[in-house]
């Protein structure tokens, strides 16, 4: 950094090159280069911060112009390419550096919304402040109105403050005249640092007409009258070449600078008023800048965060992985988490980028991240991502107010609706809202007014998440999951276990102690250790198939039901859960590549897992648990490996049987009960009492409809709100608890209703846990997937059917996109919530790593399946072949 703070030292400067720097600030205004055009544009200053890499030079205008008249050159900064910027040294401004080193710029790319002056003549306005008018002045207004400008002339510093304040008519530009000393009327130091203490008129241009011994006399009065808040100082001469020169130059400079500024604060308004959370930093992750958004979603002042390293902020603490990709220069999109001011996450779909001001290096890094209504105050595991479904946050953030005494009067009528006799939950809800609004300021108030209005609607929980309402990134993702969460409305037949049912098994014909022993040894060494794994996360369901040519489910579901004791809960023996077993996987088509035996033993593995989680075993009893691997083993029975809108397209049966709603869901369901219930030797259910197999029916038949994707929203919103409680504790703790003595048995979901939601939850995790798996396995089954839907595609088109997914074209779709899109709609935040519910670490460790995975590969523009195999460094079993075990 250079600083002259005297003539000499400018001096020194002028022997060296300007060039060497790459910010200037001169007469205070502040100054970067372009590398690209070589132009000297202004540049808004923010206080405190260092920039690292920039070579700053602080000259003083007068001292400058004073040294080229006295060297007899001309200014090296051409004032032809520089922007003025208003002063900034003030020492009462927020922005006033307190030593050049804490010198920093923000950069803000202003330059490319200055607007042509002619665009904007409100601001040629003069006001000329002087006791005393003279030939210098009348010079000037002369010269002034010729160029077309406004000239108006007060007499003293009061006259001259009003005009300002006035509002309207607010010049643009004030000429003071200083060259009268004892000059009682005109206070030019006063004039000046009453106008910049208003923040209103800090782009107002201020010229100080002095005398002209005044400048090479005393060098201290120069710096005075800088410092006070005057951008400019000009001799006094009647020579009207001189005022034209002076004057075109305020309006090529100063004006176009001031309207230039007013943008600028109109992009800073649209930053405030905008839905995005935008963050910017510097190079070294610090904040430079945060909109309002921000402000409201983390719940921090801006003061709170200017100057704070990024990672502060960051919920998970590692955000390397963003800051190293933005180091080299690479755009960063994704899930980023933050942390908010109460200590809640908030998850943010975003897009980070370098952005480079001037220079050819970064400047700075932009952080614009889409938010939604949902993300703020939400419990951990919320769905603030699904930015699909996002709020209208106008209101809340909204200065108007005016729309209080319609908002009153709206409170008063629903608050009547407590006194109708049909009262539901949904108006007893609305009418407490109300009455917390009573004695709520006037943003609470606002925010209420918001839920009260989402509450009144009747879809809950599906309305805004209709795919017309979701913007999708890429046409895959849109044909994928527009795919999957749009059909025809489906009922979920709702299932009530009152807290006094239980396992009510008839009898216990069978000898179930050897039970297990006796299936064990029919299996083959290999397969006995591989099952000793299936209840590790990372247990290779394809090898199993593998060892049991092809017939997983069998042996992994005797595995595992007898680990739960699934027979001593049916009162069924080992013979029957084999049989049942072997012909329910019959029934999965072994010639789809995806929807086969392996998956669904792929599902159950996963249910298994979730089974032993704690707080699902304290919710859980053993019918729970029974329900739940029996939905898991038959959960896609008899799938065709095409979609139910394939199937509806195609007026298949199935189709027209269940007319064309939750058409394969109600199948998988349908044929369970069908094919277990028609032969005694395979009926697992036949030791139960009525009224247990009632319960278990319901329950089998709620999870297997809760797998259905139209649904996905509705039950991943109900999950968070009803059952991911803790947090919401642990804001607000009750009777003098402190978060810690509320222990997960007094917080956990107990409601019938509540543990249908989590064994919801359940099976959707475990049927859509693929991409949370090893990477090997995810990968496999990505490419499973995708062939199941490219076959898809083939058959509608050969048989001139709607195409559902026509971005599924074996030649041309990006594996990696697909991925990517699945994940970040359907997979991240179920996966998040859940684990905030479970706590599974190691599934989220390979969602995370797979979802890089496939970013990494998307950027190199990887494509097919057969080059993302290559870059596995094993191979990975075959996909199935046609030959069926149907
Ligand atoms: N890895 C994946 N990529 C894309 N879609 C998937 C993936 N895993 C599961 N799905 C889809 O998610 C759906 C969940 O319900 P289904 O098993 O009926 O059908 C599944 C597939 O259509």
């Amino acid at each position: 950094m250079g600083y002259a703070s005297n003539s000499k030292d400018v001096f020194k400067y002028r022997h060296e090159s300007i060039e060497k720097y790459n910010i200037v600030t001169l007469d205070h205004r502040v100054y970067s280069k372009s590398a690209d055009t070589d132009e000297w544009n202004v540049r808004r200053p923010v206080k405190n911060s260092g920039t690292a890499g920039n070579r700053i030079l602080i000259i003083l205008t007068a001292m400058w112009d004073n040294c080229c008249r006295r060297s007899g050159s001309t200014s090296d900064l051409s004032r032809e390419t520089v922007d003025a910027y208003s002063p900034i040294n003030r020492s009462d401004s927020p922005l006033a550096p307190q030593t050049p080193e804490n010198f920093n710029y923000y950069m803000f790319g202003c330059s490319k919304y200055i607007q042509d002056l002619r665009s904007n003549p409100m601001l040629k306005k003069i006001l000329i402040v002087t006791s005393k008018d003279d030939s210098v002045w009348q010079s000037v207004t002369t010269t002034a109105r010729n160029l077309d400008w406004a000239v108006n002339r007060v007499s003293s510093s009061e006259e001259a403050l009003e005009c300002f304040h006035k509002g309207n008519e607010v010049p643009a530009v004030a000429f003071v005249d200083c060259r009268h000393q004892n000059d009682k009327t005109v206070d030019a130091h006063q004039i000046a640092r009453s106008l910049r203490s208003i923040r209103k008129n800090a782009h107002v241009v201020l010229v100080a007409l002095v005398r002209k011994s005044f400048v090479v006399r005393n060098e201290k009065d120069v710096t005075s009258i800088l410092t006070s808040g005057f951008n400019k100082i000009i001799v006094e001469t009647c020579n009207k070449n001189v005022w034209i020169k002076e004057l075109q130059q305020l309006e090529k400079e100063d004006i176009s600078v001031r309207s230039m500024l007013i943008q600028q604060d109109a992009v800073l308004a649209a930053l405030d008023k905008t839905k995005d959370l935008v963050i910017i930093t510097d190079l070294k992750h610090n904040i430079q800048y945060m909109n309002k958004m921000g402000s409201i979603v983390l719940g921090y002042a801006p003061e709170d965060v200017v100057n704070q390293p990024l990672a502060v902020f960051h919920q998970l603490g590692d955000i390397d992985q963003i800051t190293k990709k933005l180091q080299k220069n690479i755009e960063w999109d994704g899930k980023v988490s933050w942390k908010c001011k109460n200590g809640e996450p908030v998850y943010l779909q975003c897009r980070a980028f370098p952005f480079r001001s001037f220079g050819k290096e970064t400047t700075n890094f932009i952080y614009v991240q889409e938010t939604i209504a949902e993300g703020h105050g939400y419990p951990r595991g919320s769905v603030p991502s699904i930015r699909k479904g996002s709020y209208d946050l106008k209101s809340i953030n909204s200065d108007d107010f005016s729309f209080k005494g319609a908002q009153s009067a709206r409170r008063q009528s629903l608050a009547k609706l407590h006194n109708l006799p049909l009262e539901a939950p949904i108006t007893k809800v609305i009418s407490l809202i109300c009455t917390a609004q009573e004695n709520s300021n006037d943003q609470v108030v606002q925010i209420l007014d918001k839920v009260v209005d989402i509450l009144r609607v009747t879809e809950l929980y599906s309305s805004h998440l209709k795919t017309e309402n979701i913007k999708f990134d890429d046409p895959v993702t849109s044909d994928l999951i527009g795919a999957l969460i749009t059909q025809g409305p489906m009922h979920v037949t709702s299932t009530r276990r009152s807290s006094n049912d239980s396992a009510t098994v008839k009898n216990q014909p069978y000898g179930m102690g050897i039970a297990k022993m006796n299936f064990m040894t029919s299996v083959t060494p290999q397969i006995k250790e591989l099952l000793d794994m299936s209840l590790y996360w990372d247990f290779n369901v394809f090898k199993l198939e593998e060892l049991s040519m092809k017939r997983p489910l069998v042996h992994l579901g005797m595995n595992l039901l007898m680990h739960f004791e699934v027979h001593k809960t049916l009162g069924c023996d080992e013979r029957t859960l084999h049989a049942w077993l072997t012909v329910i996987e019959s029934h999965y088509h072994a010639k789809n590549t995806y929807h086969n035996s392996t998956h669904a033993a792929d599902v159950l593995q996963a249910t298994a897992m979730f089974l032993e989680k704690d707080r699902i075993k304290r919710l859980l009893d053993q019918l729970d648990e029974a329900c739940c691997l029996i939905a898991a083993i038959t959960h896609d029975i008899d799938h065709p490996g095409k979609s139910s809108a394939f199937l509806c397209n195609s007026q298949n049966d199935l189709a027209i049987l269940y007319n064309d709603i939750s058409v394969l869901e109600s199948h998988h369901a349908a044929l369970t009960f069908k094919l277990t219930t028609r032969d005694e030797r395979l009926n697992i259910f036949k030791g139960l009492e009525k009224d247990t197999y009632k319960v278990v029916r319901q329950n089998i038949i709620d999870m297997i409809l809760a797998t259905e994707m139209t649904k996905h929203f509705e039950h991943l919103a109900k999950f968070v709100s009803v059952c991911n409680k803790p947090s919401s504790l642990d804001e607000a703790p009750v009777d003098g608890l402190t978060p810690s003595d509320v222990s997960p048995e007094t917080i956990a979901p107990t409601s019938a209703e509540e543990v249908n939601l989590v064994k919801r939850m359940l099976i959707k995790c475990a049927d859509v846990s693929n991409p949370t798996r090893p990477l090997k396995m995810c990968v496999e089954w990505a490419k499973r997937i995708a062939e199941e839907y490219f076959n898809q595609t083939d058959e509608e088109k050969i048989n001139h059917l709607p195409v559902v997914m026509p971005m599924f074209d074996r030649v041309t779709c990006s594996i990696p996109k697909s991925q990517i899109g699945f994940m970040d709609y359907i997979i991240n935040d179920m996966f998040e919530t859940w684990d905030s519910f479970i706590d599974m670490p190691e599934m989220l460790y390979y969602m995370r790593s797979n979802y890089q995975y496939w970013k990494d590969l998307e950027e190199k523009g990887t494509i097919s399946i057969n080059e993302i195999c290559k870059t596995m460094t094993t191979t990975l079993p075959k996909i199935p072949e046609s030959s069926g075990n149907h």
